[in-house]
């Protein structure tokens, strides 16, 4: 997936429309929300790296730097940063395509950790295969 609008170095993981069911009290879009899609797409770009089952290990610097409303199309940006022996790096950006307009501001990131595992759940070589 790319489109136009893609940050340098960075592919469009995951795109999906944020939904009343995803509000929390106030309204707004819940932040764990939007952290469960970031997962999703960390996994996703992680997999596709080490042909294989991942697991998140860590999430760092996560910033929610503006809210997301319902109606907005959340854009999933990841990037490959570092890949270790059996972890990999995968830095992330969420962009909202804000509902019904062609605005698109920049609203959470963060630096998730993903390890890739065996069978049994242990961690494996990211280049074993
Ligand atoms: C029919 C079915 C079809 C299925 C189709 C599936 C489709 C796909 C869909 C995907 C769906 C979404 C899925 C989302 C992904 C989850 O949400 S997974 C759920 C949440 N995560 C977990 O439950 C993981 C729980 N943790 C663990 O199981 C173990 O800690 C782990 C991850 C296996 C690691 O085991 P360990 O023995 O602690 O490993 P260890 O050797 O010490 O360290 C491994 C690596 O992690 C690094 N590391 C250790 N601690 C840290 C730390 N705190 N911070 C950063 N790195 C660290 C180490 O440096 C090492 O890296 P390398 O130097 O080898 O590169």
């Amino acid at each position: 997936m790319s489109d136009a609008h893609t940050p340098e170095g960075m592919e469009l993981t995951l795109r999906t429309l944020a939904m009343p069911a995803d509000t929390n009290a106030a309204g707004d879009i819940f932040g764990g929300w939007v952290m469960s899609q970031m997962d999703l797409a960390a996994a996703i770009r992680a997999n596709e790296r080490c042909n294989g089952r991942t697991v998140t290990i860590a999430a760092n610097e996560i910033v929610f730097k503006q809210p997301v409303k319902v109606g907005d199309t959340l854009c999933v940006y990841t990037a490959v940063d570092q890949v270790g022996r059996t972890s990999m790096v995968i830095r992330i950006e969420v962009w909202a395509r804000r509902a019904y307009t062609a605005q698109r501001d920049p609203v959470t990131e963060a630096r998730f950790t993903m390890v890739a595992v065996d069978e049994n759940g242990k961690p494996r070589p990211v280049d074993a295969g």
